[in-house]
C-alpha cells in the first residue's frame, strides 16, 4: 500500500473543512496559520533529532509527521502543492550548485 502526496493534500483539504472536534487536521487549521507553521517547525525538529541519531524507523515515523504537517501548512496559507512542484519542476534543468552560484552573483 502506497499514497501520493497529491492524495494526501487532497485529504487535508477535505479535512480542513470538517469540524475541529472530529479532525485533527481542522483543529490546527482552526489555531491559525502561525500555529500550523509552529507544528510543523516542531516535526521537523523531532525528525532531525531522529536523523541524528541514526533511527531509521524513528525517522521514518517522524518524516511522516513532516510530509503531514507540511501540507497542513501549505492549506493553512492556500499555497497549492502543485505550485509547489511546478518550482521543483523549473528547477529540474540546472543542478543545486549552479543556482547557488547564480544566487551569489546577484
Ligand atoms: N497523516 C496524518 C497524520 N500524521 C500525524 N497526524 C496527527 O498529528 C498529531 C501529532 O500530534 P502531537 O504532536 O501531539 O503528537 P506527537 O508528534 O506524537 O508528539 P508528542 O505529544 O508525543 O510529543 C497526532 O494527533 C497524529 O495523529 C496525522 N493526522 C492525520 N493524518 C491524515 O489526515 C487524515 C485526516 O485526519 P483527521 O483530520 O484527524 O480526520 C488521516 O486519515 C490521515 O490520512
Amino acid at each position: 500500500m502506497t499514497m501520493t502526496l497529491e492524495e494526501l493534500a487532497k485529504t487535508v483539504a477535505k479535512r480542513a473543512k470538517a469540524d475541529p472536534e472530529d479532525s485533527w487536521t481542522a483543529r490546527l487549521i482552526a489555531k491559525g496559520p502561525e500555529k500550523c507553521a509552529e507544528k510543523f517547525g516542531e516535526e521537523a525538529i523531532e525528525a532531525i533529532i531522529e536523523a541524528a541519531k541514526g533511527n531509521r524507523a524513528g525517522l521514518t515515523a517522524e518524516a511522516a509527521d513532516v510530509l503531514f504537517h507540511f501540507l497542513v501548512m501549505l492549506e493553512a496559507r492556500k499555497v497549492p502543492l502543485s505550485d509547489v512542484m511546478d518550482e521543483l519542476a523549473k528547477r529540474q534543468k540546472r543542478s543545486g550548485l549552479a543556482e547557488k552560484a547564480a544566487r551569489k552573483g546577484l
